[in-house]
């Protein structure tokens, strides 16, 4: 289903990382939108940056896509400058944009087509339309599309060139629960091919399905990056019951942070197993319902969260330097 890619030889394939951003700055005027953020993506691998609107993740994006030079820092792609080296970089690199001017006069089938004419080695159209699953409206005008049909249109075109490197700025924005699925089935081959895929997403099941590595940004800065595991660990793991109106009050152990109060109890802990063990020794001896008993240990979307309401610790700390 994923053909083995055949790639221009002008950059051969190293054990170097796909990308690599040191101290990345970008501004715009007096403004500083991106404060100096590092990060790699090696080849086979997903790394998602993620952020709330405004944290600077399109802006990082353009400057390894060649569109704009940093103000400080460096960024390579396979090696090579997107800016000074753009069109050694161009070919091997995929890029999908969160707007697209298209034609729209042109069909589906004549946009690949004119856009594989200026590519080397192409992927053939049937199969790039085969791809994001629009085979059935090759002969439809661009305009005539549908929102989600022009984003997977935009993707087929993205992939055309069969790139090692692959940005997708928000890919499945738009698209409804099966085509994003697919669109997550058609990533995680690309990656099983060894592209090295970068991309930012406002769904945070798109992360946790796909990345391998996260970096969440806010104010232009990486506040928090590591594996899903990693990240998760940050955040601590709550605990949440109701009591009954009769019900003693547990007692709160070492280390808990008591957040809900009264009959709903939410605690928080760094240490979830021997928490919980003492809270459930407790009830049985006292012979104490829990109702709705909740334990979850910290996730990415509490990080995301904490790191977006500006909570998380981390991103005082940044914010203040
Ligand atoms: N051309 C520009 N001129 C001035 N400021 C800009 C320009 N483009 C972006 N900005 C500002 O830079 C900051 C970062 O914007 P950017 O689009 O990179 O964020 P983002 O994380 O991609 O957000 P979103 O999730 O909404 O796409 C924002 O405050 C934005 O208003």
């Amino acid at each position: 289903m994923h053909p083995t890619p055949t790639r221009s030889p002008s950059i051969a394939p190293t054990a170097a990382p796909a990308i690599e951003v040191t101290d990345l700055r970008r501004s715009y005027g007096d403004f500083e939108a991106v404060r100096g953020i590092s990060f790699e993506v090696q080849p086979g691998e997903v790394f998602a940056l993620l952020g709330v609107n405004g944290a600077g993740k399109t802006s990082a994006l353009e400057v390894l896509e060649g569109l704009a030079p940093p103000a400080a820092g460096a960024v390579r792609v396979l090696g090579a400058d997107p800016v000074r080296d753009r069109a050694r970089v161009r070919p091997h690199l995929g890029v999908l944009l969160q707007t697209s001017g298209l034609p729209g006069d042109l069909t589906v089938a004549e946009t690949l087509r004119a856009w594989a004419g200026t590519l080397t080695g192409p992927r053939p159209v049937p199969e790039a339309l085969a791809q994001v699953q629009l085979a059935d409206r090759a002969d439809v005008r661009v305009r005539s599309l549908s929102g989600g049909e022009r984003r997977r249109l935009d993707l087929a075109l993205s992939l055309l060139g069969r790139p090692a490197v692959v940005v997708l700025d928000e890919p499945t924005t738009g698209l409804d629960p099966e085509s994003r699925r697919q669109v997550w089935e058609l990533v995680k081959g690309l990656v099983a091919d060894g592209a090295a895929v970068l991309l930012t997403t406002h769904h945070l099941e798109e992360a946790e399905e796909l990345a391998d590595r996260v970096a969440i940004m806010r104010g232009g800065q990486i506040v928090l990056s590591g594996t899903q595991a990693e990240i998760a660990e940050t955040q601590p793991a709550t605990i949440r019951f109701t009591l009954d109106d009769d019900a003693p009050q547990p007692p709160v152990p070492t280390g808990v942070q008591v957040v809900g109060q009264g009959r709903r109890v939410e605690w928080h802990t760094r240490a979830l197993q021997p928490v919980l063990a003492e809270l459930l020794a407790w009830a049985a001896e006292h012979g104490v319902v829990l109702r709705t008993l909740l334990a979850r240990a910290g996730s990415l979307e509490q990080a995301f969260l904490a790191v977006a309401d500006g909570t998380d610790p981390r991103t005082t700390q940044e914010e203040n330097r």
